[in-house]
């Protein structure tokens, strides 16, 4: 995935300006890209909403926004007014052809006609199809355009081709950009360093080595200012569809034989595409869905969902699968794909748990090895082994632990996973981007599962707001003989 850290000047429009992703990701982000010095001096950013707001205006809401969202190291007010200086708003509404596409147009013909120009959707999928109409109606797409989608791509498979197809009506599929911000984290490209550049683990990597792998992505915040879309999403659309998916497939794909943006993207799909179905009567035994009742974080009592949206629902905030890769590298090793708000605390992990060692040498005494890939926060690796203890009198083994931190080299902070994939869109650099037949591969195969729980044909469990998830999740994970990463002994 090695490419150029050069970015030619670009005009970024963003439909969304003034929503929370835009405030609190992607303003921040083209900040830091500016701060380190990937932002060229003439790249523009034309915010556009429907919300009447003069230039001034924005830019007011844009700087409250980098005072934020910036850690405290990177504030820097010269570096903010010189950003804020880039930065222009349009009055749009993107889905209606009679609005402002006028200004639109003044702004960005300011711009040489092969300026890479990157249209931003920060909006709900339903818009995608009519602003690109508008987009093409009016000219601006030119053969410098790309067009970044943000996620959801769909509430299911047949909403995600529509969206797919309403878009590549307009756009080609090389200048489409499908956020999974997952794939923008470092540490996610981990796995694929971990993997393939250390003999020591691509020489175990498979079934005969491999008893489980856990895909973990806790969190402790609820669901915020978000409830409106996320009790139409759940956890499983909301995290396991698309970002755990990723992940899994970048654990279980075969070694691409080069780096290059569709020789990955071909690895991950065959493994989306070799997920053993779940069908709808085997959902109740494959998968565990729950809610967060009230309970304590940190001491302080905190609602429960339902207290929280203030009516009945059958969303789940809590979403448990088990996976197999139906491929001979895989055969029959579960993948624990598991997602939660409102967990006792925030982490998102692979944790990889090998065989145990077959040598009779230390009888039962030898545990297992285990791998934990930590993605976020206190992003490194622990690697865990059988040593001697040295103050016993005879031969007896203990446990120790091998880490390390993914840090950057120079010591400065792991970028935000929007920095680099809003700068990979200038550079039509798709690597970490999703592509059409990934997102379908995954709608596919969580579909029965989204079917039978919106039937209510598997009990939804509780757990308590501040805790790892329901006793049902224990007892499903015991069932193919393992156990939660936080439930065992090292
Ligand atoms: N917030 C987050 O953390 C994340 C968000 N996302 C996704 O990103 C998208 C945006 O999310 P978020 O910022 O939270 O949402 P918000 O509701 O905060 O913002 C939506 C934005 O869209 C604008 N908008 C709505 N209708 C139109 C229209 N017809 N034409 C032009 N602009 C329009 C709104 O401005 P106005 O009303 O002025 O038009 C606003 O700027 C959603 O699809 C969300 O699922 C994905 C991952 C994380
Ligand atoms: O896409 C989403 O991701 C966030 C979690 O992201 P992370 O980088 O903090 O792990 C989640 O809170 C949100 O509900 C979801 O839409």
């Amino acid at each position: 995935m090695a490419h150029s850290q050069q970015t030619a000047p670009f005009d970024y429009v963003i439909f969304g300006a003034t929503g929370d992703l835009t405030m609190r990701k992607l303003l921040p982000a083209l900040y830091n890209q500016l701060r380190i010095g990937h932002v060229p001096e003439e790249a523009r950013i034309i915010g556009t909403a429907r919300s009447s707001l003069s230039r001034e205006d924005y830019i007011t809401r844009a700087r409250e926004a980098l005072e934020t969202f910036l850690p405290a190291q990177h504030r820097d007010e010269a570096l903010i007014e010189r950003f804020l200086k880039k930065i222009h708003y349009v009055t749009l509404d993107g889905t209606k052809s009679d609005h402002n596409w006028d200004e639109l147009k003044a702004v960005l013909d300011q711009s040489p006609a092969d300026r890479i120009r990157v249209f931003y959707y920060s909006t709900a999928p339903q818009l995608f199809e009519a602003i690109s109409e508008n987009l093409h109606r009016f000219g601006f797409i030119t053969p410098h355009s790309r067009v970044v989608l943000e996620k959801p791509i769909g509430t299911d498979s047949a909403s995600a081709r529509a969206i797919n197809d309403g878009v590549s009506r307009f756009f080609e599929e090389g200048q489409i950009f499908r956020i999974d911000h997952y794939l923008g984290k470092e540490t996610v490209q981990d796995i694929i360093a971990l993997r393939f550049a250390n003999p020591l683990f691509s020489a175990v990597w498979s079934a005969e080595h491999i008893q489980s792998i856990q895909i973990t992505a806790a969190e402790t915040v609820g669901v915020e200012g978000r409830a409106a879309y996320y009790d139409t999403s759940g956890a499983l659309r909301d995290m396991i569809q698309n970002h755990l998916l990723q992940v899994l497939s970048l654990c279980a794909m075969e070694a691409p034989a080069d780096l290059e943006a569709d020789t990955v993207r071909d690895a991950k799909v065959n493994v989306l595409k070799a997920l053993r179905p779940i069908p709808e009567d085997k959902v109740a035994s494959e998968t565990v869905r729950a809610q967060y009742v009230k309970g304590d974080m940190n001491g302080k009592p905190v609602p429960g969902y339902l207290e929280e949206l203030g009516e009945d629902s059958h969303t789940e905030t809590y979403a448990v699968m088990r996976a197999y890769v139906d491929t001979p590298r895989w055969k029959d090793v579960p993948f624990y794909i598991r997602t939660a708000k409102r967990s006792t605390k925030k982490v998102s992990e692979v944790v990889v748990t090998f065989r145990k060692s077959a040598s009779a040498l230390f009888g039962t005494s030898a545990a297992t090895n285990r791998l934990v890939i930590r993605l976020q926060p206190d992003e490194g690796f622990g690697l865990a082994l059988n040593i001697k203890n040295p103050s016993a009198a005879g031969f007896e083994l203990q446990h120790g632990t091998m880490s390390g931190k993914f840090a950057p080299a120079d010591g400065s902070l792991i970028p935000d996973s929007y920095e680099r994939l809003m700068l990979d869109a200038v550079r039509g650099y798709p690597a970490l981007f999703i592509r059409r037949d990934e997102v379908e591969a995954a709608w596919a195969w969580v579909e029965p599962t989204l079917k039978t729980w919106a039937a209510n044909k598997v009990p939804m469990a509780h757990y308590a707001a501040g805790s790892y998830g329901p006793e049902e999740a224990r007892r499903f994970i015991a069932t193919t003989g393992d156990a939660w990463h936080e439930d065992m002994a090292d």
